[in-house]
């Protein structure tokens, strides 16, 4: 199967499993007993509904109006794919969605309307507009897009924008500041030719010219050629832009250009054309998914250009994605009456800024770069940068403010900037943070139970995603079997039978070396060789003897069976007393670290304490700061019992030993993890106003059942168990891990080698 063919599958299973589409609507509050469904519907339900109709702005107050926006399209300019229909265009609609839900925290119904008539659709927006507090019109072509935006906006008293249109031009006008500002040039005289006349094309030029740009040196073109001013029939909006130059083609407009700006289709600029151009070019390719040049291509043909395409595969993403969730979440917050040009301009500037601050070390691990630096390839924030929610929205609201078209005031900016962040807590933020950071430099990893079908599932997406290189152990012929039956090519992949004749060299050379280690300990020669037909031990050899950088096993056996060998045969890095193992929560209040969840039973007070020391460098691998609650049933010396008692000593001993960390206890969970509570009954600890995001609880009994707790009543994702202590990079899956599980474990025990690697250099 074709890399390309595979892409596609690997797009239409995403989409259509486990579950079609990719959004759904999850209630919010209670529903268990018969008097919370009183409260929710009928006769409870009746109350909110009289207060709105007393007065229409108290639908802010009990429903989500205020949090709602629409995204509708009829499908007519689907990214670059044309008019492509109504339902063809849902699965980009849902993919808003999603988008402003896990940027912002913005629920969004999608809806797609079936009618290409400018009268009907307005009527129709205008028709379900009272459910919304935002309109995102979008994928809606050129010229009925501005017909439809111009209406609604009049027509409507909650922000209304075409995300093509005002959410294009404010990211890429934002990246071309900071590109003109690079290339040294000024945007009053700079030459630009734009490629496609449509929605986003015009819109986009129009703030370029509120920025300064000059309409003589702009050349315009569409689906005929250049726009000249000579020409027949020429829309309103593309008369604007018609140039008196007399040139019909891209070629020769593009002649001495300093900038090009592409919102059509793709692939219709040459190495040529991009030759022929002024030094320093800014190119920004923009057509979705295909851009008007290729980038890599653009990159061989000039050294000198600054390039960036509407793709987050390459540097410089110029994508709506980082302007309409973000300009929403300021517009919704203030209950703005529209989105206006003040508003617009604000969220530029922001974002234009935010590229020239240093970039914290999450987003660097996030995209797997060692240093995001402003420059020719980082013009512009990434999408997964955690200050874009803290930093566009408060500029938009107080633009909105100071415009009046705020119907709410902000008055605490410093408490709405921590909600902005709060609002961030939940996504999968370090599960990316943590493949990326696997994928700076992929590692061999064995996986010791290639024989079963969900480890190889798995193995194949650490061999496509680039996460790191599987060696897979167990029987040869089963293994392939499976193989075939998902098209997991060997590329790059190596397969082990231990038991086969094949193996003989290696089992004798693994068995010496472990007979070495342990013939004092009553093992035999004959013992070994019969020991390394057994996959565990012989993966173990092959990480202990360098042919394997990390081993991931325990997918199809009890943890303890594992854990036994792997201690016996790798054992615990050096000046480390005990091994433990954390797992990571992704919790809707952000990540959360348990230890130990998989090792000690009953740790005496200086191993809870190393556990604790273990877990937080952990953390650190995250890129977080740990702020670490020592959990108990009891609370800063309430209990005088040997239990309770355990956890303080623990405390006590990190409190003078490791003062550098952020640890405090003993605490019951409830008063580590609610800040208010915290502060206000213990203001003396050393949490006291901070968010705890690493639990270390006294026993395995507790933290395992907690963490096991978490997940299933919550349906929460958790990476772990993450062995910590350990010589080698091994870690142990729980019996019958999902297939993302064991993906999210290979990054862990690739990011484990590497690390540990760091300290061999050292
Ligand atoms: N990166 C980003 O964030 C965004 C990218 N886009 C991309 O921009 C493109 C246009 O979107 P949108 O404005 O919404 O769509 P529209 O349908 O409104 O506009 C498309 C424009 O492209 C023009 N066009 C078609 N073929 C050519 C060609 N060979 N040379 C020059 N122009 C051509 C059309 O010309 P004519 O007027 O003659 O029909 C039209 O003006 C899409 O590829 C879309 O994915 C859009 C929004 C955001
Ligand atoms: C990004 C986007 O909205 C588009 O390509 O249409
Ligand atoms: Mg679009």
């Amino acid at each position: 199967m074709s890399n390309t063919s595979r892409k596609r599958r690997e797009a239409l299973v995403y989409h259509a499993k486990p579950k079609p589409g990719k959004i759904e609507v999850v209630p919010t509050k209670k529903y268990a007993t018969q008097r919370d469904l009183s409260l929710a519907y009928s006769p409870g339900v009746a109350e909110p509904c009289l207060e709105i109709e007393k007065d229409k702005e108290n639908a802010y107050k009990y429903t989500t109006k205020g949090n709602l926006v629409a995204v509708i399209s009829n499908g007519t300019a689907v990214l670059g794919l044309g008019d492509i229909g109504p339902e063809a265009s849902k699965p980009v609609m849902e993919g808003k969605g999603l988008l402003f839900k896990i940027f912002a925290d913005i629920d969004v119904f999608d809806i797609e309307v079936d009618t290409k008539d400018v009268d009907k659709f307005i009527e129709t927006v205008k028709n379900i507009a009272p459910t919304f507090g935002g309109i995102n019109l979008e994928d809606i072509k050129a010229p009925e897009a501005f017909e439809i935006e111009q209406r609604l906006k009049a027509e409507l008293d909650i922000p209304v924008m075409h995300d093509d249109q005002h959410g294009t031009a404010i990211i890429s006008a934002a990246a071309l500041l900071n590109a003109l500002e690079l290339a040294k040039k000024k945007i009053e005289k700079v030459k630009i030719v734009i490629s496609g006349a449509g929605a986003a094309a015009v819109s986009c030029t129009k703030l370029y010219k509120a920025f300064g740009a000059k309409a003589e040196n702009i050349v315009m073109l569409d689906s005929k050629g250049v726009i000249r001013k000579d020409r027949d029939n020429l829309s309103e909006e593309k008369a604007e832009f018609a140039t008196a130059r007399k040139i019909d083609t891209l070629d020769e407009a593009m002649k001495n250009a300093d900038v090009f700006v592409g919102l059509s289709i793709a692939n219709i600029v040459s190495p040529d054309m991009l030759k022929s151009m002024a030094k320093r070019p800014i190119v920004f390719a923009m057509a979705n998914p295909n851009p008007e040049i290729d980038y890599n291509l653009a990159m061989d043909t000039r050294k000198d250009i600054i390039m960036a395409t509407g793709r987050s595969d390459h540097p410089n993403q110029v994508n709506n994605v980082l302007g309409f969730p973000f300009i929403f979440r300021g517009a919704l917050d203030v209950r703005a009456s529209k989105i206006n040009e003040e508003m617009k301009k604000a969220a530029v500037k922001a974002l234009a800024e935010l590229a020239k601050e240093a970039v914290p070390e999450q987003v660097n691990i996030a995209y797997g770069e060692t240093r995001l630096n402003f420059g020719p390839d980082y013009i512009i924030p990434k999408p997964f940068d955690p200050r874009l929610i803290a930093k566009v929205p408060p500029a938009v609201a107080k633009a909105a403010m100071e415009s009046g078209v705020a119907r709410q005031d902000i008055q605490d900016w410093e408490k709405y900037e921590e909600e902005l962040l709060e609002r961030m807590g939940n996504e999968n933020k370090i599960t990316r943070l943590l493949i990326n950071r696997a994928k700076t430099n992929p590692k061999r990893i064995v996986f010791a139970e290639a024989d079963h079908l969900d480890v190889l599932k798995a193995a194949q997406i650490v061999r496509d995603e680039g996460i790191g290189f599987p060696i897979l152990l167990g029987r040869r012929e089963v293994i392939k079997e499976l193989m075939a039956e998902i098209d997991f090519e060997e590329e790059d992949v190596i397969i082990i039978d231990p038991k086969s004749d094949d193996e003989e060299e290696h089992r004798k050379n693994y068995a010496l070396k472990y007979w070495e280690t342990r013939h004092r300990n009553g093992v035999t020669k004959y013992d070994a060789e019969k020991l390394m037909r057994e996959r565990n031990y012989f993966a173990a050899m092959m990480v202990n003897e360098g042919d394997a950088d990390a081993l991931l096993s325990g997918y199809s056996r009890a943890y303890p069976t594992v854990v036994k060998p792997m201690l016996e045969l790798i054992g615990m890095a050096k000046g480390v007393s005990r091994v433990a193992a954390t797992n990571v929560m992704n919790t809707s209040r952000g990540p959360i670290f348990i230890s130990d969840t998989s090792i000690n039973i009953d740790p005496p007070a200086k191993d809870l304490a190393k556990i604790a020391q273990m877990t937080a460098r952990t953390v650190q691998l995250f890129g977080m700061e740990p702020v670490i609650a020592m959990i108990s049933y009891a609370n800063f010396g309430s209990s005088k019992d040997p239990r309770a008692k355990k956890v303080k000593d623990a405390v006590s001993y990190l409190h003078r030993f490791h003062p550098e960390l952020n640890v405090d206890g003993e605490l019951q969970v409830d008063f580590a993890l609610n800040r208010e509570m915290l502060q206000s009954k213990f203001p003396f600890s050393k949490l006291a106003g901070k968010k705890v995001n690493t639990l270390i609880y006294p026993d395995l009994d507790s933290a395992n059942s907690t963490y096991k707790l978490i997940k299933e009543l919550n349906n929460v994702d958790s990476i772990g168990p993450i062995m910590m202590g350990m010589k080698k990079p091994v870690h142990i899956l729980q019996l019958g891990a999902s297939v993302e599980e064991m993906v999210n474990m290979a990054a862990v025990a690739v990011v484990d080698a590497q690390e540990k690697e760091k300290k061999l250099k050292k």
